[in-house]
């Protein structure tokens, strides 16, 4: 099938690529010419694990290629799929101007009948205005083309993006117009493995789908980070509770983390965008509300455990970063946790040095020259004189550290564990001062540690 790629992000790229891979004739499209350039000299703008090779790969069969130039876009694919930003706007609901734009590209340029796929994540009710804006330009061109507009959104996770694209849990179409499900459902067959895997469903319910389900991973985890909280107050050991819960398989173990808050380009900006939609209506999501007051607060957690060790004042004081990314496995910085961190490090006339195996490009890049602020090429290096560790980010090569050695660097033996990698007892035992988020104090098996292992509230 010929399908055009509006914006070859995360999402656009990854789609364009794993589409290919099944045979399709993909062209992406993006305005950023710089990323055009970079795609059509044999490069990859953004981290994720195994996409150079699926590119390559189709860029070699031909099956993939790039432009800038949208009427090229326009003309070549029968799928149309809108995979551009929709970011935050200043009050928090989605802003739609790139996808209102590519839509009226598309509108202002077609000549036969296309679908119309919004791929990005889109507030309800979004399909109608992407209608809309192609037949007010057809409209001006008085020229009757056929059209459909499918909501096809996205639930691959950064860091394993291509393996989540071809193996999906679930693909869901919203739609009306039978001959646009039909190609829908001929372009997805491939990605089925012998299981119905497609979820058919009108428009409305398909957009407010993709907000629901981050909203609900989104709500798990501050609901985690919340109990933390409350069993470091309490002595007990919130790894101890997940397991616990987690065995109800109405709960379960996965996404059930507790750490130093959620980041990355979703989570934060869809749960506003749902809340901002709902006040739109008139409904106060009063859970939602929550989740974000309390995410906001559990960014700072890691700093406030730096300040009760060290006082308000850290001038002369000195911490190793490990982790700038939101995750692991990619190098996406945005809302991510260390960049909280690390402001209030700095404010407080700390000095930081940072490692992250990808992400240090795009630090220097959001951070500049600012003072106190350097980077090291490896984790030990990073530690060099340090008076903490503080881990940020859950990278595997943080894991299983050279403990004897990480102590020989540090300039006190504290680990900050922002993201309960290390088993708090193993790390005890070579005289580190360990504490984890919501994990039980030294020599606690989970009894009741009374008021001294109390923590302040961590603003939540
Ligand atoms: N990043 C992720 O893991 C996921 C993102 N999404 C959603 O997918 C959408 C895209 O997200 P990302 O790929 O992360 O964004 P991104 O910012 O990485 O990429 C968007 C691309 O669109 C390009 N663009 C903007 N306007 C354009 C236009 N009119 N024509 C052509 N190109 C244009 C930009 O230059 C940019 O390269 C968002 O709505 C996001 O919420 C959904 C699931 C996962
Ligand atoms: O709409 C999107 O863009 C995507 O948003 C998330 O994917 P992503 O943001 O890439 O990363 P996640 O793995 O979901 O992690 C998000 C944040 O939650 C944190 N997290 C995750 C899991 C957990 O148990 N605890 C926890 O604190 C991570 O550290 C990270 O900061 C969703 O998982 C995807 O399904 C969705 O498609």
């Amino acid at each position: 099938m010929k399908v055009s790629m509006i914006g070859t992000g995360y999402v656009g790229l990854v789609t364009g690529a794993c589409l290919a891979e099944m045979g399709n004739d993909v062209l992406c499209l993006d305005v950023d010419e710089n990323k055009i350039r970079i795609l059509e000299s044999g490069g990859i703008p953004i981290h994720e694990p195994g996409l150079d090779a699926v590119v390559a790969r189709n860029v070699k069969a031909g099956r993939l290629r790039f432009t800038s130039d949208i009427a090229r876009s326009v003309a070549h694919g029968t799928l149309q799929f809108i995979a551009v930003g929709t970011p935050p706007d200043e009050d928090g609901s989605a802003d739609l101007q790139y996808v209102l734009a590519a839509a009226r590209n598309i509108g202002r340029l077609m000549t036969d009948y296309k679908v119309v796929v919004d791929k990005s994540t889109v507030p309800v009710g979004t399909a109608d205005k992407v209608r809309a804006v192609l037949a007010e330009e057809l409209g001006k061109r008085g020229n009757p083309v056929d059209f459909a507009v499918v909501s096809n959104p996205e639930f691959l996770k950064e860091g394993a993006a291509v393996d989540d694209f071809m193996r999906p849990d679930r693909i869901v179409i919203g739609a009306d117009d039978e001959r646009a499900i039909l190609l829908m459902r001929a372009l997805y067959a491939p990605f089925q493995r012998n299981h119905e895997r497609l979820i058919t469903m009108d428009v409305r319910s398909a957009e407010l789908t993709k907000y629901a389900a981050n909203a609900m991973l989104a709500t798990r985890i501050s609901f985690m980070n919340e109990l933390a909280l409350l069993a470091e107050r309490m002595g007990a050991d919130i790894e101890r509770v997940r397991l616990g819960i987690g065995s109800d398989p109405r709960i379960g173990t996965h996404f059930l983390y507790a750490g130093a808050g959620y980041g990355g380009s979703c989570f934060p900006k869809d749960v506003k965008a749902l809340i901002h939609t709902a006040a739109g209506e008139g409904q106060q999501l009063e859970v939602l509300g929550a989740v974000e007051r309390a995410n906001d607060a559990q960014k700072r957690v890691l700093g406030q455990k730096v300040l009760r060790r060290f006082g308000d004042d850290l001038a002369g004081k000195h911490f190793a970063l490990w982790g700038l990314a939101f995750k692991p496995n990619t190098d996406d910085m945005r809302e991510a946790t260390s960049r909280v961190v690390i402001d209030d490090l700095l404010s407080r006339g700390a000095t930081v040095c940072a490692y992250d195996p990808v992400a240090i490009t795009e630090a220097k890049r959001i951070f500049g020259d600012r003072p106190g602020l350097s980077y090291a090429d490896t984790p030990l290096a990073a530690a060099d004189g340090a008076d903490a560790l503080l881990v940020v980010t859950e990278w595997m090569e943080f894991r299983s550290p050279d403990f004897t050695e990480l102590k020989a660097k540090l300039r006190q033996p504290v680990i900050l564990d922002g993201r309960n990698i290390f088993d708090p007892e193993f790390v005890r035992a070579f005289g580190f001062d360990y504490e984890g988020i919501g994990r039980a104090p030294a020599g606690e098996a989970g009894g009741n540690a009374g008021a001294d292992a109390g923590q302040p509230g961590a603003g939540a």
